[in-house]
């Protein structure tokens, strides 16, 4: 006999929409919004007590624009595939994020948007190992946070950050782009100045802007 198959992926939501933050930065791509993460429950009752407590993000259920449950890797590639214009010229473009996307995305999942030859981007807290061959590993670490992922393509440090500033960053670490983000909330216009400053005076260090959030879309 065989055991049912209990796995699943939980999403959140799925949208086209252009990357607004880091290196790709303007580029088409389709965003994956996993649930749940290991930093936050998501419920505003726990932001004060939670280890990562300036989240811009609702991630909690599966009740989001094309969200939903997959029971198998090859469901949620091919419903993500139909958010990718049909005349596109170029292969797919994913962006898995959540939520931790790392709590869910596993080889399977990565293995598979390649056979349906996507490329496979990830932004992740950088609390647990990623899977291989995924394309574009963007580390946006946080305070008080276990930090094991300590390569990839991109560093994106949510800036300011106490107990995580740019230069506790070991440079050991190894990623081929650093950037500062402004921390979005109530003194988002003071940090974007702070953040500026910053990568003047340090210029290994780049501005990342959440363009989506100034452009008003996804
Ligand atoms: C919502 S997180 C999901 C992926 C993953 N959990 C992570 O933290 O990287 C996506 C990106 O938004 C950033 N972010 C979250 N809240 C933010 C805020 N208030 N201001 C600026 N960036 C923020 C995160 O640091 C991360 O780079
Ligand atoms: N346009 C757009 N770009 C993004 N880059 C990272 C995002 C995220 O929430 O992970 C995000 C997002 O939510 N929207
Ligand atoms: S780790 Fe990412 S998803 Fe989790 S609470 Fe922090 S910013 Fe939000
Ligand atoms: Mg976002």
């Amino acid at each position: 006999m065989t055991w049912a198959n209990t796995m699943s992926y939980q999403i959140k939501e799925a949208f086209y929409t252009l990357q607004g933050e880091g290196f790709h930065a303007g580029r088409p791509a389709i965003f994956c919004r996993f649930t749940q993460c290991n930093l936050w429950t998501g419920r505003e009752t726990d932001r004060a007590q939670a280890i990562c407590q300036f989240c811009d993000t609702d991630f909690i259920g599966t009740d989001g624009q094309n969200g939903g449950r997959f029971d198998t890797a090859t469901h949620l590639v091919e419903h993500l595939l139909g958010l990718w214009p049909k005349t596109a010229k170029t292969h797919p473009f994913v962006v898995l994020t959540g939520g931790e996307p790392l709590l869910q995305a596993d080889q399977s999942l990565v293995d598979t948007f390649h056979q349906f030859n996507f490329e496979i981007a990830l932004e992740t807290n950088g609390t647990k190992q990623a899977p291989e061959q995924i394309d574009w590993i963007c580390v946006s670490p946080k305070a008080n946070a276990p930090w094991l992922l300590t390569e990839g393509d991109e560093l994106k440090l949510v800036f300011p950050q106490k107990n995580l500033m740019p230069d506790q960053i070991n440079q050991a670490h190894q990623f081929k782009h650093y950037y500062l983000q402004p921390m979005d909330g109530p003194k988002v216009a003071e940090h974007t100045e702070m953040a500026v400053q910053y990568c003047l005076q340090h210029p290994q260090w780049r501005l990342s802007l959440q363009t989506h959030k100034i452009l008003g879309i996804d």
